[in-house]
């Protein structure tokens, strides 16, 4: 089954109203392949004016949201307020908010069900650390991510979900995995829905690769069987190198 390639752009917690403007216009004005699929992650104060500015074939994403729909939850999104603003997705279960907001693989499945089930599409981040991969520990790390999302999923919800692999050790390093290292993780995400899920599920779900991906790496990274996507961080705040990875799709 064919899988639309997909590029992610999470900027984090960067940007201004400047910025915001620079990268929308670019979005804007801007062509690639219809074959590709461009989802943007601003932070959430810039949310609403990206999703009225950036073109409506290009997705916007929250970068978080908060599993009960209303209430007394200071400082957080539901999934509610992404739809009124015409959000269509979110990341979840990056590894920034597992390390340094505590996001347990428990509450990340839960956040994921809770999206999913709000209409929401999502993409759900996995990625082992480097001393999990010098311990030969990755698949086991990953797994257990997503094992820990698929256990609050039906089959059918996972015609909304995206995977994003992100080993930590690539996030933010300039330290790209190979095209080697990340197909043959993809490759075990994927006989692992295969196995655990279902083989449609499989075929169907795309699976992202993220870490330091960059105008360089992408062109190689692509080629990749099961690379059916990139979530770019630093590399998304540049106008040009993001619509050239776009465009390194063949
Ligand atoms: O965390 C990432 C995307 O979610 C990757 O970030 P970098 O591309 O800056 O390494």
């Amino acid at each position: 089954m064919a899988r639309k390639f997909l590029v992610g752009g999470n900027w984090k917690m960067n940007g201004s109203s400047q910025l915001v403007s620079q990268l929308v216009k670019a979005l804007n004005e801007g062509s690639w392949s219809s074959n590709v699929e461009c989802v943007i992650a601003p932070p959430a104060p810039y949310l609403a004016s990206v999703r009225s500015g950036v073109r409506e074939a290009v997705g916007v994403a929250a970068q978080n949201v908060w599993v009960d729909p209303k209430g007394a939850f200071t400082g957080e999104i539901s999934t509610e307020m992404l739809k009124d603003l015409n959000i269509g997705w979110v990341i979840i279960g990056h590894s920034e908010r597992r390390s340094i907001y505590g996001e347990s693989d428990e509450l990340v499945g839960k956040k994921v069900a809770a999206a999913v089930k709000a209409g929401l599409k999502v993409i759900a981040c996995c990625g082992e650390s480097e001393s999990e991969r010098d311990a030969d520990k990755t698949t086991e790390v990953v797994f257990r991510q997503i094992k820990a999302i698929a256990d609050q999923l039906s089959p059918k919800d996972w015609a909304n979900i995206v995977i994003a692999y992100e080993p930590v050790w690539a996030i933010g390093t300039g330290k790209v995995a190979t095209p080697q290292q990340a197909q043959e993780v993809h490759k075990d995400i994927r006989n692992w829905l295969a196995k655990n899920v279902s083989s449609d599920v499989a075929d169907a779900t795309r699976i992202l690769y993220g870490g330091s991906v960059s105008a360089k790496s992408s062109p190689d990274l692509q080629k990749e069987k099961d690379i059916d996507g990139f979530l770019v961080g630093g590399a998304s705040l540049k106008d040009k190198e993001f619509l050239e990875i776009l465009n390194s799709r063949q």
